[in-house]
């Protein structure tokens, strides 16, 4: 049987075209009132707060499982060192990001997202739930952008697309090894579990231009990422990137250095582990006179797959119930497409 890929699965939940053309940032001096949220609340911005105590894992680290699962179950979200990508791929596709980024709107739009895909340039597909405009634009790669590397740059696609593969490999790699790692911490006696998935990916190139008004403007709005795990580059040392920590509020991350990665938990892995490892509220900021370039790689299951909490024993706890039904992936972002916010509720068991 054929398997269906996240653009079919997309198919079923068409978007509207106003909610995915970004305005051309490269024009604005004042920020309009469509993109103007009047309450951000922590407003104004402190960017010289302190960075919360984010756990700062190295992967080569003799108990990296324990201090991963520890990480996943009390932040959600950990930076990583020592990972293995040297700086350099880095550097190259926040370069061709950047080459892209700075594209007249009228290039960009060629290859806006449609409607009803998954690839391309346009808003966050979360921009339908809120009233306001995100001040971001973003490009989503599913594998090969070969296609519309074409549309952009006819004569000089190769080097995006090469940079482009290249990174989702790397990235896929060190995926995998995070997810063997949480998975020996979640079940370490079912090694079957190791082989029970297939996998699907995407890199999303967010871009955050400059804006005139920071502190009444949002880069990306809150939510929590849908698949297994987000690895995010924050770019040239830039910070944006804000958790929702209990007790504390919105947190800046910041960038340890240029070649720590932040991994984070989103939905799929979260109710695999039975809300062991919640997945992480997150939101970004925006600077007045900085145009930060981020890059997420999402790695989750084959939207085929069926996901089922792994209950049979928790650690330190005994036997547990599940908090959720199992659900399939395509029904699970069918379900987030249209509720976002409470599509927890929709699948408690
Ligand atoms: C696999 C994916 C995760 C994502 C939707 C996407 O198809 C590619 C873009 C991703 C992104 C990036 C910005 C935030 C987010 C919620 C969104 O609107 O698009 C995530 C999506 C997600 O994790 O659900
Ligand atoms: O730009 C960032 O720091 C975060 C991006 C993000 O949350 C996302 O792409 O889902
Ligand atoms: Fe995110």
């Amino acid at each position: 049987m054929a398997t269906s890929t996240l653009e079919e699965s997309y198919k079923e939940n068409p978007q509207s075209l106003q909610h995915i053309l970004p305005i051309d940032f490269h024009l604005i001096q004042e920020v309009p009132n469509s993109h103007l949220w009047p309450n951000i609340n922590n407003s104004p911005i402190n960017h010289d707060d302190k960075s919360p105590n984010v756990p700062i894992i190295d992967l080569l680290a003799p108990n990296v499982v324990e201090l991963i699962g520890h990480a996943c179950k009390t932040w959600g979200i950990f930076q990583v060192v020592n990972h293995g990508v040297p700086i350099e791929f880095f550097d190259e596709v926040e370069s061709q990001a950047r080459r892209l980024f700075a594209l007249p709107a009228e290039q960009k739009v060629k290859v806006v997202r449609s409607t009803s895909g998954a690839t391309g340039y346009g808003t966050a597909r979360i921009t339908p739930f809120f009233s306001k405009f995100m001040w971001h634009e973003g490009f989503t790669i599913m594998d090969s952008p070969l296609d519309h590397a074409k549309e952009l740059w006819p004569h000089d696609y190769q080097e995006f697309c090469d940079v482009m593969e290249n990174y989702q490999k790397k990235m896929k790699a060190l995926s995998f090894q995070l997810w063997l790692l949480i998975l020996n911490y979640l079940q370490p006696s079912q090694e079957h579990l190791m082989n029970s998935f297939e996998f699907t990916q995407a890199l999303q190139l967010n871009s955050y231009p400059c804006c005139p008004n920071p502190n009444h403007a949002v880069g990306l709005a809150p939510h929590t990422d849908s698949l297994f795990l987000t690895i995010l580059h924050q770019t040239n040392n830039t910070k944006g990137l804000q958790i929702l920590k209990k007790d504390q509020g919105w947190t800046s991350i910041a960038p340890i250095s240029n070649d720590a990665l932040i991994v984070n938990v989103g939905d799929l892995l979260h109710i695999l582990s039975n809300g062991e490892f919640p997945s992480v509220y997150h939101r970004v900021l925006v600077d007045q006179t900085k145009h930060r370039v981020s890059l997420a790689y999402f790695f989750g299951p084959q939207v085929d797959s069926t996901i089922v909490p792994l209950v049979s024993f928790e650690k330190n706890v005994g036997v547990v119930v599940p908090k959720y039904r199992k659900v399939k992936v395509k029904e699970y972002l069918s379900l987030k497409a249209k509720h976002l916010e409470t599509v927890f509720s929709l699948i408690r068991s």
